[in-house]
């Protein structure tokens, strides 16, 4: 007996991408027995050093695996959700979204400062807008500075012998996956700061027609993670926002009094400046996901959330 082709896993170089990208060829070579390899793919995102609000929209660190995707160079790849467009894509499907890591945001600060311990002024690095927008609203005179880069760039404007701020806020899932979880100085409660949608989830892509692709990768997925991401995907969808629009949502799941799983929706828009935002929630059966995500975000445009994105830009 000949053993199987490997499957071919299309992953971006980067740190972060690595350790997702391994870690999800080790469990499906467990489930599968199947080998799998690493193909290393280049985004534009990557070799760009401009701000990602700058590149020009989404997907900048997605189209370059879909390229390898449908040109067949790779059989599968593995993004960071958030970093995927809600528009659907031909020929491609999320065959599997795997356990999540903790999707909330952490702060990395001088000293073991928390939030409410840096003195007003202090100057706190992020490059999402999402992120600056909800730590400038938080109005605690915070100075918050637009920064890029790795996960180990960013840390080190924070920590490095040259650090130039107090602090910076990044995704605990990518610090967890690092195995930098030490350096985080306080993790951000949702009540304060809402995560991004997506955040610290993975999704699994590969070719619509790859039946066998398809069904291997299908063992890794978890129907929990897939609702809470769709739920709170379809509120960026529903307001036509991107992943740079400072739009948070985050989806739990819990049992309902029938036993039956429900679904907690939490959703905000913020001005980039802090000066105003809205934010609300809903809950409902989990098989409702996307029509609550949808529901959620028509709220929140009645509010005024498209006034808000309007301001951002
Ligand atoms: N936008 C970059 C990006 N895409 C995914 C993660 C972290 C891991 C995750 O959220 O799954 C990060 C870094 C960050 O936001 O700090």
């Amino acid at each position: 007996m000949t053993a199987p082709a490997p499957l071919r896993l299309g992953t971006r170089a980067s740190a972060l991408a690595l350790t997702q990208s391994q870690h999800v060829a080790d469990a499906l070579t467990a489930a599968s027995g199947v080998p799998v390899e690493l193909v290393h793919v280049s985004t534009y995102g990557d070799r760009s050093t401009e701000a990602i609000s700058q590149l020009g929209g989404t997907g900048v660190f997605v189209t370059a695996l879909r390229e390898a995707l449908h040109a067949g160079t790779v059989d599968l790849a593995v993004h960071s959700f958030k970093d995927l467009p809600t528009a659907p894509t031909t020929g491609l499907t999320v065959a599997a979204v795997p356990a999540r890591q903790d999707p909330r945001d952490a702060l990395v600060a001088r000293d073991g400062l928390t939030l409410g311990e840096l003195p007003p002024g202090s100057r706190i690095g992020t490059g999402a807008p999402r992120r600056m927008a909800q730590l400038r609203a938080l109005g605690l005179g915070l100075d918050v500075v637009p920064i890029r880069g790795n996960v180990d760039t960013r840390m080190a404007r924070a920590l490095g012998p040259d650090a130039d701020l107090d602090a910076v806020v990044l995704a605990r899932a990518g610090l967890a996956r690092l195995d930098r979880l030490s350096a985080v100085t306080e993790t951000l409660d949702p009540i304060q700061v809402l995560p991004a949608p997506a955040q610290g989830a993975l999704a699994i892509e590969c070719r619509t027609d790859d039946t066998r692709v398809r069904e291997l990768v299908a063992v890794l997925d978890d129907p929990a993670v897939r609702a809470c991401v769709a739920a709170e995907r379809a509120v960026l969808t529903a307001l036509e926002a991107g992943c740079s629009a400072p739009v948070a949502a985050y989806a739990e799941l819990a049992e309902g009094e029938d036993g039956a799983a429900e679904l907690y929706l939490r959703a905000s828009v913020t001005a980039i400046d802090g000066s105003d935002g809205v934010r609300g929630s809903i809950s409902g059966p989990a098989p409702d996901a996307v029509d609550l995500g949808r529901r959620l975000a028509a709220e929140l445009l009645d509010r005024g959330a498209a006034q808000l994105m309007a301001m951002s830009r």
